[in-house]
Protein backbone atom coordinates (compact mmCIF):
# COMPACT_ATOMS: atom_id res chain seq x y z
CA UNK A 1 0.00 0.00 0.00
CA UNK A 2 1.53 3.04 -1.27
CA UNK A 3 1.23 6.97 0.41
CA UNK A 4 1.55 10.00 -0.95
CA UNK A 5 4.52 10.67 1.80
CA UNK A 6 7.44 8.73 2.11
CA UNK A 7 6.68 5.51 4.29
CA UNK A 8 10.66 5.40 4.10
CA UNK A 9 11.39 8.23 5.82
CA UNK A 10 8.54 7.56 8.33
CA UNK A 11 9.63 4.54 9.34
CA UNK A 12 13.84 3.82 9.51
CA UNK A 13 13.21 0.04 8.83
CA UNK A 14 11.44 -2.50 7.22
CA UNK A 15 9.50 -3.72 10.26
CA UNK A 16 8.63 -1.07 13.17
CA UNK A 17 6.49 -1.57 16.29
CA UNK A 18 3.89 0.77 16.83
CA UNK A 19 2.05 1.33 20.34
CA UNK A 20 -0.13 3.54 22.01
CA UNK A 21 1.97 6.59 21.44
CA UNK A 22 1.38 6.24 18.01
CA UNK A 23 5.46 7.88 17.69
CA UNK A 24 7.64 5.84 15.36
CA UNK A 25 10.73 4.55 16.98
CA UNK A 26 13.83 6.49 16.74
CA UNK A 27 11.64 9.51 16.17
CA UNK A 28 13.43 13.16 16.77
CA UNK A 29 12.28 15.90 15.63
CA UNK A 30 10.13 18.74 17.22
CA UNK A 31 6.69 19.35 18.52
CA UNK A 32 5.28 19.78 14.89
CA UNK A 33 7.65 17.20 13.31
CA UNK A 34 5.81 14.92 16.19
CA UNK A 35 3.02 16.04 15.47
CA UNK A 36 2.88 15.22 11.77
CA UNK A 37 4.77 11.75 12.25
CA UNK A 38 1.98 10.97 14.74
CA UNK A 39 -0.72 11.97 11.92
CA UNK A 40 1.38 9.67 9.13
CA UNK A 41 1.30 6.57 11.61
CA UNK A 42 -2.57 7.06 12.22
CA UNK A 43 -3.35 7.25 8.50
CA UNK A 44 -1.22 4.07 7.59
CA UNK A 45 -2.93 2.30 10.53
CA UNK A 46 -6.22 3.01 9.60
CA UNK A 47 -5.89 2.20 5.82
CA UNK A 48 -4.20 -0.82 6.95
CA UNK A 49 -6.82 -1.44 9.49
CA UNK A 50 -9.42 -0.85 6.84
CA UNK A 51 -7.93 -3.20 3.98
CA UNK A 52 -7.25 -6.18 6.75
CA UNK A 53 -11.15 -5.41 7.82
CA UNK A 54 -12.42 -5.88 3.95
CA UNK A 55 -10.09 -9.11 3.53
CA UNK A 56 -11.98 -10.28 6.37
CA UNK A 57 -15.25 -9.56 5.43
CA UNK A 58 -15.60 -7.41 8.52
CA UNK A 59 -18.31 -4.29 8.70
CA UNK A 60 -15.46 -2.22 10.68
CA UNK A 61 -12.16 -2.39 11.17
CA UNK A 62 -10.60 -3.78 14.32
CA UNK A 63 -7.73 -1.84 14.01
CA UNK A 64 -7.56 1.88 13.72
CA UNK A 65 -5.09 4.73 15.09
CA UNK A 66 -8.10 5.56 18.04
CA UNK A 67 -8.48 2.22 19.59
CA UNK A 68 -4.18 1.67 19.37
CA UNK A 69 -3.75 4.80 21.57
CA UNK A 70 -6.19 3.49 23.76
CA UNK A 71 -5.09 -0.09 24.51
CA UNK A 72 -1.81 -2.08 25.43
CA UNK A 73 -1.76 -3.55 21.99
CA UNK A 74 1.25 -3.52 19.51
CA UNK A 75 1.18 -3.13 16.24
CA UNK A 76 3.65 -4.36 13.82
CA UNK A 77 4.37 -2.82 10.10
CA UNK A 78 6.12 -4.23 7.80
CA UNK A 79 7.68 -2.25 4.72
CA UNK A 80 8.94 -3.03 1.23
CA UNK A 81 11.50 0.29 0.87
CA UNK A 82 12.08 -0.37 -2.53
CA UNK A 83 8.74 0.45 -3.17
CA UNK A 84 6.98 3.42 -4.73
CA UNK A 85 9.88 5.05 -6.25
CA UNK A 86 12.10 4.57 -3.10
CA UNK A 87 9.27 6.00 -0.81
CA UNK A 88 8.49 2.75 0.10
CA UNK A 89 5.31 1.08 0.76
CA UNK A 90 3.28 -0.87 3.56
CA UNK A 91 3.30 -4.53 3.04
CA UNK A 92 1.74 -6.20 5.85
CA UNK A 93 0.64 -5.22 10.38
CA UNK A 94 -0.08 -7.77 13.05
CA UNK A 95 -1.56 -6.41 15.81
CA UNK A 96 -0.98 -8.29 19.00
CA UNK A 97 -2.10 -7.93 22.78
CA UNK A 98 -3.03 -9.89 25.89
CA UNK A 99 -6.62 -10.41 26.84
CA UNK A 100 -8.32 -11.94 30.11
CA UNK A 101 -10.10 -14.52 28.61
CA UNK A 102 -11.77 -18.36 29.93
CA UNK A 103 -10.94 -20.78 27.93
CA UNK A 104 -11.79 -24.56 27.56
CA UNK A 105 -9.45 -27.83 26.05
CA UNK A 106 -11.00 -30.90 24.48
CA UNK A 107 -12.08 -32.50 27.83
CA UNK A 108 -14.14 -29.00 28.61
CA UNK A 109 -11.59 -28.20 31.68
CA UNK A 110 -11.64 -24.07 31.68
CA UNK A 111 -9.11 -21.97 32.56
CA UNK A 112 -8.65 -18.23 33.35
CA UNK A 113 -6.05 -16.79 30.93
CA UNK A 114 -4.21 -14.09 29.70
CA UNK A 115 -2.38 -15.09 26.82
CA UNK A 116 -0.70 -13.01 24.10
CA UNK A 117 -3.02 -13.41 21.61
CA UNK A 118 -2.96 -12.64 17.29
CA UNK A 119 -5.87 -10.03 17.16
CA UNK A 120 -5.42 -8.70 13.43
CA UNK A 121 -3.04 -9.67 10.75
CA UNK A 122 -2.85 -8.59 7.71
CA UNK A 123 -0.55 -8.69 4.25
CA UNK A 124 -1.93 -6.37 1.27
CA UNK A 125 -3.45 -8.57 -1.42
CA UNK A 126 -1.22 -8.35 -4.12
CA UNK A 127 1.14 -9.64 -1.93
CA UNK A 128 -0.51 -12.69 0.13
CA UNK A 129 1.39 -16.33 -0.40
CA UNK A 130 4.71 -14.95 -0.96
CA UNK A 131 6.23 -15.51 2.39
CA UNK A 132 5.88 -12.00 4.10
CA UNK A 133 3.35 -13.09 6.79
CA UNK A 134 5.96 -15.83 7.82
CA UNK A 135 8.13 -13.02 8.11
CA UNK A 136 6.38 -10.75 9.86
CA UNK A 137 5.31 -12.98 11.96
CA UNK A 138 8.44 -14.55 13.18
CA UNK A 139 9.91 -11.22 14.17
CA UNK A 140 6.56 -10.82 16.21
CA UNK A 141 7.16 -14.37 18.09
CA UNK A 142 10.96 -13.31 18.62
CA UNK A 143 10.12 -9.83 20.02
CA UNK A 144 7.52 -11.14 22.65
CA UNK A 145 9.44 -14.15 23.04
CA UNK A 146 6.63 -16.57 22.65
CA UNK A 147 6.08 -19.48 20.67
CA UNK A 148 3.25 -19.69 18.45
CA UNK A 149 0.86 -22.47 20.08
CA UNK A 150 1.33 -20.17 23.45
CA UNK A 151 -0.96 -17.84 21.35
CA UNK A 152 -4.59 -17.57 21.46
CA UNK A 153 -6.21 -16.17 17.70
CA UNK A 154 -8.67 -13.81 17.51
CA UNK A 155 -11.28 -15.33 15.09
CA UNK A 156 -8.95 -16.53 12.61
CA UNK A 157 -9.86 -16.74 8.76
CA UNK A 158 -9.15 -19.95 6.75
CA UNK A 159 -6.21 -18.36 5.44
CA UNK A 160 -4.99 -17.60 8.47
CA UNK A 161 -5.67 -21.39 10.07
CA UNK A 162 -4.23 -22.52 6.76
CA UNK A 163 -0.75 -20.17 7.64
CA UNK A 164 -0.10 -21.16 11.04
CA UNK A 165 -0.66 -24.97 10.03
CA UNK A 166 1.62 -24.34 7.02
CA UNK A 167 4.22 -22.81 8.67
CA UNK A 168 4.38 -23.90 12.51
CA UNK A 169 2.56 -27.42 12.55
CA UNK A 170 -0.53 -26.28 14.33
CA UNK A 171 -3.70 -28.20 13.70
CA UNK A 172 -6.97 -29.44 14.96
CA UNK A 173 -7.86 -26.19 16.12
CA UNK A 174 -9.67 -26.30 19.91
CA UNK A 175 -12.80 -23.75 18.90
CA UNK A 176 -13.65 -21.53 21.82
CA UNK A 177 -17.61 -19.86 22.23
CA UNK A 178 -16.18 -16.32 22.14
CA UNK A 179 -14.50 -17.41 18.29
CA UNK A 180 -10.99 -17.16 19.76
CA UNK A 181 -9.22 -20.30 18.77
CA UNK A 182 -6.15 -22.29 20.47
CA UNK A 183 -4.25 -25.32 19.92
CA UNK A 184 -3.66 -28.33 22.12
CA UNK A 185 0.02 -27.22 23.13
CA UNK A 186 -1.71 -24.20 24.79
CA UNK A 187 -2.70 -26.30 27.98
CA UNK A 188 0.18 -28.23 28.16
CA UNK A 189 1.69 -27.21 31.93
CA UNK A 190 4.65 -24.77 32.57
CA UNK A 191 7.05 -28.01 33.57
CA UNK A 192 6.55 -29.57 30.72
CA UNK A 193 7.80 -26.71 28.74
CA UNK A 194 10.09 -25.48 31.34
CA UNK A 195 8.87 -22.75 31.74
CA UNK A 196 9.00 -20.64 34.84
CA UNK A 197 5.67 -21.20 37.24
CA UNK A 198 4.32 -18.54 39.75
CA UNK A 199 1.47 -19.73 42.22
CA UNK A 200 -1.08 -17.34 42.95
CA UNK A 201 -3.70 -17.10 45.35
CA UNK A 202 -7.38 -16.83 43.34
CA UNK A 203 -10.50 -14.54 44.30
CA UNK A 204 -12.39 -17.25 45.71
CA UNK A 205 -13.72 -16.46 48.96
CA UNK A 206 -11.60 -18.34 51.57
CA UNK A 207 -8.53 -17.36 49.13
CA UNK A 208 -7.10 -21.02 49.54
CA UNK A 209 -7.36 -21.97 45.90
CA UNK A 210 -4.07 -22.24 44.89
CA UNK A 211 -3.47 -21.24 40.93
CA UNK A 212 -0.07 -22.63 38.97
CA UNK A 213 0.44 -19.82 36.32
CA UNK A 214 2.23 -20.26 33.37
CA UNK A 215 4.08 -17.13 32.33
CA UNK A 216 3.86 -17.45 28.84
CA UNK A 217 0.67 -17.55 28.42
CA UNK A 218 -0.71 -17.11 31.54
CA UNK A 219 -2.16 -20.32 32.03
CA UNK A 220 -3.98 -20.81 35.35
CA UNK A 221 -5.22 -24.48 36.67
CA UNK A 222 -7.03 -25.06 39.73
CA UNK A 223 -5.86 -26.89 42.58
CA UNK A 224 -8.06 -28.24 45.91
CA UNK A 225 -5.42 -27.96 48.38
CA UNK A 226 -7.49 -29.38 52.19
CA UNK A 227 -9.79 -28.75 54.45
CA UNK A 228 -13.69 -27.82 53.46
CA UNK A 229 -12.66 -25.59 51.21
CA UNK A 230 -10.63 -28.49 49.81
CA UNK A 231 -13.47 -30.17 48.52
CA UNK A 232 -14.13 -30.59 44.58
CA UNK A 233 -17.07 -28.02 43.31
CA UNK A 234 -19.05 -28.53 40.59
CA UNK A 235 -18.26 -26.40 37.39
CA UNK A 236 -21.02 -23.87 36.51
CA UNK A 237 -20.64 -23.69 32.75
CA UNK A 238 -23.20 -21.19 32.37
CA UNK A 239 -21.78 -18.75 34.99
CA UNK A 240 -18.49 -19.42 33.08
CA UNK A 241 -19.41 -18.14 29.46
CA UNK A 242 -21.02 -15.11 31.23
CA UNK A 243 -18.04 -14.29 32.73
CA UNK A 244 -16.24 -14.94 29.92
CA UNK A 245 -17.71 -12.25 27.87
CA UNK A 246 -17.92 -9.86 30.71
CA UNK A 247 -14.10 -10.25 31.57
CA UNK A 248 -13.50 -9.94 27.58
CA UNK A 249 -15.61 -7.04 27.36
CA UNK A 250 -14.27 -5.33 30.68
CA UNK A 251 -10.83 -5.80 30.06
CA UNK A 252 -10.95 -4.86 26.32
CA UNK A 253 -11.12 -0.91 25.81
CA UNK A 254 -11.71 -2.16 21.59
CA UNK A 255 -14.06 -4.73 20.22
CA UNK A 256 -12.74 -8.03 18.76
CA UNK A 257 -12.84 -9.61 15.54
CA UNK A 258 -15.33 -11.90 16.83
CA UNK A 259 -17.50 -8.79 18.12
CA UNK A 260 -17.46 -6.81 14.69
CA UNK A 261 -17.71 -9.97 12.89
CA UNK A 262 -21.37 -10.17 15.16
CA UNK A 263 -22.44 -6.86 14.39
C1 LIG B 1 -6.70 -13.00 13.94
C2 LIG B 1 -6.80 -12.56 12.51
O1 LIG B 1 -6.22 -11.60 12.14
S1 LIG B 1 -7.73 -13.49 11.43
C3 LIG B 1 -7.50 -12.71 9.85
C4 LIG B 1 -6.24 -13.09 9.13
N1 LIG B 1 -6.11 -12.25 7.96
C5 LIG B 1 -6.73 -12.49 6.78
O2 LIG B 1 -7.39 -13.51 6.56
C6 LIG B 1 -6.59 -11.40 5.76
C7 LIG B 1 -6.23 -11.97 4.38
N2 LIG B 1 -5.03 -12.82 4.43
C8 LIG B 1 -3.81 -12.34 4.66
O3 LIG B 1 -3.64 -11.16 4.91
C9 LIG B 1 -2.63 -13.30 4.58
O4 LIG B 1 -2.98 -14.36 3.75
C10 LIG B 1 -2.16 -13.86 5.93
C11 LIG B 1 -1.80 -12.71 6.87
C12 LIG B 1 -3.23 -14.72 6.59
C13 LIG B 1 -0.91 -14.73 5.71
O5 LIG B 1 0.08 -13.93 5.09
P1 LIG B 1 0.86 -14.45 3.78
O6 LIG B 1 1.90 -13.44 3.46
O7 LIG B 1 -0.13 -14.78 2.73
O8 LIG B 1 1.54 -15.79 4.35
P2 LIG B 1 2.83 -16.56 3.82
O9 LIG B 1 3.11 -16.23 2.39
O10 LIG B 1 3.94 -16.37 4.79
O11 LIG B 1 2.31 -18.05 3.96
C14 LIG B 1 1.45 -18.56 2.98
C15 LIG B 1 0.55 -19.60 3.59
O12 LIG B 1 -0.54 -18.98 4.29
C16 LIG B 1 -1.77 -19.66 3.94
N3 LIG B 1 -2.55 -18.83 3.01
C17 LIG B 1 -2.25 -17.56 2.61
N4 LIG B 1 -3.18 -17.14 1.73
C18 LIG B 1 -4.04 -18.14 1.54
C19 LIG B 1 -5.21 -18.31 0.71
N5 LIG B 1 -5.64 -17.36 -0.11
N6 LIG B 1 -5.86 -19.47 0.79
C20 LIG B 1 -5.45 -20.45 1.60
N7 LIG B 1 -4.33 -20.36 2.39
C21 LIG B 1 -3.66 -19.21 2.34
C22 LIG B 1 -1.34 -20.90 3.22
O13 LIG B 1 -1.00 -21.89 4.17
C23 LIG B 1 -0.09 -20.42 2.52
O14 LIG B 1 0.76 -21.46 2.09
P3 LIG B 1 0.60 -21.99 0.55
O15 LIG B 1 0.67 -20.80 -0.33
O16 LIG B 1 1.76 -22.93 0.38
O17 LIG B 1 -0.73 -22.68 0.49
Amino acid sequence: MEFKFSVNELFKNPIVEINHNLIPPGFSGDRRALWDSVNKVSEVINAMGEASAKAQGLSKPITTADRLRNSEHRLYILLDQQANNGKGAVTGMLKTGAKGLYVFDRDGQHYQVSPPCVLDFYVHDSRQRTGLGKQLFEHMLQKEGIEPVKMAIDRPSEKLLGFLNKHYGLHSPVKQMNNYVVYDGFFSKASDSNQHQEVERDQSPAGTRALKKDSANGLQTSSSPYGRYGAPRPPCSMGQIIHNQTSTINKQQEPSGAQIASQ
